[in-house]
């Protein structure tokens, strides 16, 4: 019996029922199987309102697999969804979260073997009082286990040509300096280095660290954080045996032949991570959470709320998010 992967709703307003319902569509094309967390009523209005012919059908996990290549398995919240497209409201916040916490409950008992999630708005959540900054960190604090600190979790987004780690996240670029420490890069490193081993298969995995500042400091004339910081973490990282390279001009170090000198690249902040994959891989791009003792991928994209309920939301992403997880579910040896 294959476990099935844990998909959960994302923002109901967003483009994630659309893809979810499109990706059981596309079962056939070697798709392992997965059930949503959701309102069934909620998914099929939706498969309706968007002229989708896909049955859904209530299941517990473990029945999951059998129903997958007949109808669309979904494991029921305790809540009712009511959201229109396009219109995102905090009154759908608690059914999103309980979906995320749901998909790790079944993942951690065994019950699924990976989550996978579907978008959500940051800010609709904080406005109902949500207070981790995304999935990343969320997903993090789920993972605590009794009277142990959650563990460090790191986003990783990856495709086949090329794999970025954004080493500050979601916060405001003026805060990236001083969030920038030895031992965050050092940390970040570690984790990325460690999961490329374990469960992507890397035997001895390639990072290339971005700089901060333009032409990485061009010697510390336009900044100093690359001699600072990040090169001290660097010579930290070589010295426990991992392959690190830089810091690297930002500007120059994503290009075709660049690319092949590394496995993964870490950019100091947000867009400098990833706009070069987004720009590359729009439709095939995955975000991988590491450091987790399970499994996480998702879409690279959000939630879309300019398309939601158009019927033109792509499930590419998905989909590779879908197959990633259960790829590195087979072969992952996960973090304790
Ligand atoms: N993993 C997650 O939960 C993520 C959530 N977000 C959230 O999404 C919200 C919207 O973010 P944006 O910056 O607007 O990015 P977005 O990815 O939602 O949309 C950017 C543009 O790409 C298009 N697009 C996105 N996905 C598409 C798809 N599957 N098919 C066709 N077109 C697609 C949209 O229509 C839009 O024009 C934000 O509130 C953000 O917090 C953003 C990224 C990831
Ligand atoms: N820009 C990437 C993003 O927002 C994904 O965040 P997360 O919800 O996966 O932490």
């Amino acid at each position: 019996m294959t476990r099935p992967l844990a998909l959960t709703q994302g923002d109901p307003a967003g483009i994630g029922p659309e893809i979810a319902l499109k990706a059981w569509l596309r079962r056939d094309d070697g798709l392992p199987p997965f059930f949503v967390l959701s309102d069934p009523d909620f998914l099929a209005r939706a498969a309706a309102r968007l002229g989708l012919d896909v049955p859904v059908r209530v299941v517990v996990p473990e029945n999951a697999e059998a129903v997958f290549a007949k109808a669309l398995p979904v494991v029921p919240l305790s809540r009712r969804v009511s959201a229109e497209p396009s219109r995102p409201d905090p009154a759908s916040a608690a059914a999103t979260i309980e979906s995320i916490e749901q998909a790790v409950a079944l993942t951690r008992s065994g019950e699924a073997a990976a989550v996978v999630t579907c978008p959500i708005a940051k800010h609709v959540l904080y406005a109902a009082g949500f207070h981790h900054p995304g999935h990343t960190e969320f997903l993090a604090a789920l993972a605590a286990e009794d009277g142990r600190p959650a563990p460090r979790s790191v986003m990783m987004l990856w495709s086949e040509s090329l794999a970025v780690v954004p080493v500050t996240v979601h916060i405001p670029l003026k805060d990236v300096p001083d969030a920038l420490t030895q031992d965050l890069v050092v940390e970040t490193g570690r984790i990325v280095a460690h999961d490329l081993r374990t469960r992507f298969g890397l035997a001895r995995p390639r990072l290339a660290l971005a700089g901060l500042n333009p032409h990485a400091g061009e010697a510390g004339t336009m900044g100093t954080e690359e001699r600072d910081v990040i090169a001290p973490a660097i010579d930290r990282l070589q010295a426990e045996g991992i392959e690190a390279s830089g810091p690297w001009p930002a500007d120059t170090m994503f290009h075709a032949r660049a690319r092949k000198g590394y496995d993964a690249a870490l950019a100091m902040y947000h867009d400098q991570a990833l706009v070069p994959i987004k720009t590359v891989a729009f439709d095939d791009a995955v975000n991988v959470t590491l450091g987790l003792p399970f499994v996480r991928t998702s879409p690279d994209h959000g939630t879309a709320f300019d398309i939601a309920g158009s019927g033109i939301a792509r499930p590419d992403s998905l989909i590779a998010a879908l197959r990633l997880a259960g790829r590195l579910a087979t072969n992952s040896t996960p973090h304790s």
